[in-house]
């Protein structure tokens, strides 16, 4: 038997939430055999980051050949990179290893506040990882920082602000609008050409840790199974939707979505 081959190049989350964590589970749910290569520890619960842990370019370095150069992956996704560095050698491994399906969340800042990417690698990520993208998938926060302007507040800056993040490489851009403050949770799926609205009521929970994640792990598992574009990132927000209406009151802060929810609905 074989299964499509995903590799997810992130952090660790130690709470189990976000991060390596959550991409595995989901790689896992969505039926592809998940890998990983961890560029940070973090020490991380519900409450917050407590603390973050780089790993040497070594270690990474070494993780990536390890899988790329035997097992290889149907689909990358890249979460938290932290470093220019980090993200100049994930580039030229990419590269290297000839990845077709690449998904690039550009995770920069935790909901609690951390900073999981440094101030002086949002150049590295837009002009060295954004160019080799398949899709990019940014919050708003994370798109005003990569266009450098503000926060959009609605559909149509959203509609603007891809277009213009298509200009920096990716071959698709899907915008998460997770962040408006008003109305039903809204995502835009961008090619180049067309937009294509991921729309769904807003759930009412705090319990949202690890949805961004979770929706770009499900997004490069589907890819991974040679889905298009556009039925990945439905499937992705079907999975993000019952995994967040499920969510896990545990710990004493933002309780993580529920991987698991999925299965329930019979997929
Ligand atoms: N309260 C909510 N109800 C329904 N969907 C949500 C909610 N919050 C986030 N989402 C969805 O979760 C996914 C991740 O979005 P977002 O929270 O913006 O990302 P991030 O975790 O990177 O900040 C998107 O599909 C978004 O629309
Ligand atoms: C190790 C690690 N990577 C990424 C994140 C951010 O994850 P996200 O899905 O955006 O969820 P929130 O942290 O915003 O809830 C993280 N926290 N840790």
């Amino acid at each position: 038997m074989s299964l499509a081959k995903t590799l997810t190049i992130a952090g660790s989350d130690s709470g189990g939430g976000a991060g390596i964590q959550a991409d595995l589970k989901t790689f896992q749910e969505l039926h592809t055999f998940g890998m990983s290569v961890i560029t940070a520890l973090t020490a991380q619960n519900t409450l917050g980051v407590h603390g973050v842990y780089p790993q040497s370019i070594e270690a990474i370095e070494a993780q990536i050949d390890a899988v790329l150069s035997d097992i290889g992956a149907d689909a990358v996704k890249t979460g938290m990179l932290f470093s220019a560095e980090i993200i100049t050698l994930v580039s030229n491994k990419l590269r290297q290893y000839e990845v077709s399906n690449i998904v690039v969340d550009p995770v920069m800042i935790a909901k609690g506040g951390a900073s999981l990417l440094q101030e002086e690698a949002v150049q590295a990520l837009k002009h060295e990882l954004l160019p080799i993208s398949t899709v990019i998938t940014p919050n708003l926060p994370e798109a005003a920082k990569l266009l450098g302007r503000a926060e959009m507040k609605t559909v149509d800056e959203m509609k603007q602000a891809a277009v213009d993040l298509h200009k920096l490489g990716p071959t698709y851009v899907v915008l998460k609008g997770g962040h408006l403050t008003e109305g039903p949770a809204v995502d835009l799926l961008y090619d180049g050409e067309e937009f294509f609205e991921l729309k769904v009521e807003r759930i009412d929970t705090k319990h949202t840790h690890g949805t961004g994640c979770t929706f770009a792990a499900a997004i490069a598992a589907e890819l991974a199974k040679s889905a298009t574009i556009k039925d990945a990132t439905e499937t992705a927000k079907q999975f993000i939707t019952a995994a967040i209406s499920n969510s896990l009151v545990i710990g004493r802060g933002i309780g993580p979505t529920n991987h698991a929810a999925y299965r329930h609905l019979g997929k």
